[in-house]
């Protein structure tokens, strides 16, 4: 597609060239086919002075696509390129922000920083000099001798960056830094951090950054790359906002907002049928296109969570702006998305240009009082999702109409792995118990008809 962003004459430091990832290659898959794809096909280039942020659904590959780059773990196919050679192991030229901040609690905020320049050979002073320098510029002057539960989470995410700053990383790579923080302290330490990077007060030459955080990304982005899932693919990669209309007030930074809500939650949906005349510079990948799932998957929501997003929308009229939905709850996209999804998969409410809008059952569910709303429930699990269907119609057939876990367990994992075999019956016992479908008795892993005494009778 069009040319990039005006930075074809930067220098490309890091370029990801026809990567694809499979976990758990050469395992021995008894059930699933096949170890699934994870990363498929990702082309990306990562250039000097640019910061770039890197959003996705849950699962999308986003921290499998960091650790890709950094060298950390190897592509399945393709290869990762610094500065036009092939990497065959870590990065030493790049560093690692985690949102853990991952300190050593017995060691001192100095002890860990310098602990990040262990790898390269330095005298005692000059590694004692960098660290204090490095802990200097990301203000924590006065708290070298402190320990890590001395500090509070914001201090102790400092230290995390002080100690990736001071080796002076060309390449600054942050995996969802600011999401374990509260929202003032994320709120501060964002911005001291773009003012390190504007004012060129750290060495780092390109900044790429893993978020959920849509307002996160577009606040300091040049350029946002969107992932899909199943398997992980680069969707679309978006130019960030001028510096100047940066900031949750500007009506670049809303629509720029919007548009992202719209991608993320049209996941089949051709990209360049989203975007505005207006952004031509956006770069589509359409070579990736999302393929159909073996088998409907749930979204891991409670019922309860999906009802109260419908009482929302109801009360604001029957149609919201995801974005607004999303800060409304203080919900980050990727809590938000698997809600919207529930709702889409029972019917219950439409995704339209990135608003939710309530279906005509919608409305009547969220008007409707207690027992109204679980029998709307039931009848939308029925009819929409494969799962609760599944296990209905096979406990009407059974004995006794009751049947063990692993009846369904076995199942599911003809096509999910095992432990997201084990997640989906878990969610499906959720809705199900819910819709008073059939009942589930933990200590015995057994499922029964909820009517099923009514079944006996009429037999
Ligand atoms: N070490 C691993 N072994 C096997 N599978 C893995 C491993 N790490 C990740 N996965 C799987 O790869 C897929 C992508 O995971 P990844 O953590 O990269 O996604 P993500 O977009 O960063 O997700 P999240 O936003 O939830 O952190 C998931 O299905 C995950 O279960």
């Amino acid at each position: 597609m069009a040319s990039l962003f005006n930075n074809k004459q930067q220098e490309i430091l890091l370029e990801a060239r026809n990567v694809s990832k499979t976990y758990d290659e050469g395992k021995k898959q008894a059930k699933s086919p096949q170890a699934p794809l994870v990363l498929d096909n990702i082309q990306l280039e990562i250039r000097s002075g640019e910061f770039v942020a890197i959003l996705g659904p849950s699962g999308s590959g986003k921290s499998t696509l960091l650790r890709l780059l950094a060298g950390l773990i190897q592509p399945t196919t393709g290869e990762i390129l610094f500065k036009g050679v092939p990497q065959y192991g870590p990065n030493p030229h790049l560093a690692i922000v985690f949102q853990s901040f991952a300190l050593f609690p017995w060691l001192t905020v100095l002890q860990n920083v310098e602990l990040g320049l262990q790898a390269q050979e330095l005298t005692r002073t000059q590694r004692m000099k960098r660290a204090l320098a490095a802990i200097d510029t990301i203000g924590l002057d006065g708290f070298e001798d402190a320990y890590p539960k001395e500090l509070s989470g914001g201090m102790r995410q400092r230290v995390g960056f002080a100690r990736a700053l001071v080796v002076e990383p060309e390449l600054l790579f942050m995996d969802e830094p600011f999401s374990a923080l509260d929202v003032l302290t994320a709120a501060n330490l964002r911005k001291e951090l773009m003012s390190l990077w504007e004012a060129h007060n750290m060495p780092t030459k390109a900044i790429v950054m893993v978020t959920h955080n849509i307002d996160e990304a577009v606040s300091m982005a040049d350029r946002i790359v969107v992932l899909g899932s199943h398997p992980g693919r680069i969707r679309v990669e978006l130019p960030g906002l001028a510096r100047e209309q940066r900031g949750l007030q500007t009506e670049e930074h809303t629509a720029l907002t919007d548009l992202i809500y719209r991608i993320m939650t049209s996941p089949q949906e051709d990209v360049s049928a989203l975007l505005p005349v207006t952004m031509p510079s956006s770069k589509t990948h359409p070579q990736a296109a999302a393929r159909p799932r073996p088998y409907q998957a749930l979204p891991h929501v409670s019922i309860g969570d999906v009802t109260g997003l419908i009482e929302l929308i109801h009360a604001s009229g029957g149609r919201d702006d995801l974005y607004k939905i999303g800060r409304q709850l203080h919900l980050e996209v990727d809590d938000l998305l698997p809600l919207v999804e529930a709702a889409d998969l029972l019917n219950l409410a439409d995704t339209e240009e990135g608003d939710l809008v309530l279906t005509e059952k919608g409305q009547r569910f969220a008007a409707a009082n207690v027992q109204e709303e679980k029998d709307i429930f039931r009848e939308q699990a029925m009819a929409n999702i494969s799962i609760l269907r599944k296990i209905v119609q096979d406990l009407e057939q059974a004995p006794g109409h009751t049947l063990p876990e692993q009846h369904f367990l076995e199942f599911l994992e003809q096509h999910f792995s095992e432990d997201e075999a084990q997640a989906q019956l878990e969610t499906a016992i959720n809705w199900g118990r819910y819709a008073e479908l059939f009942g589930f008795q933990d200590e015995r892993g057994a499922f029964r008809l909820e009517d099923a005494e009514e079944l006996a009778i009429n037999e």
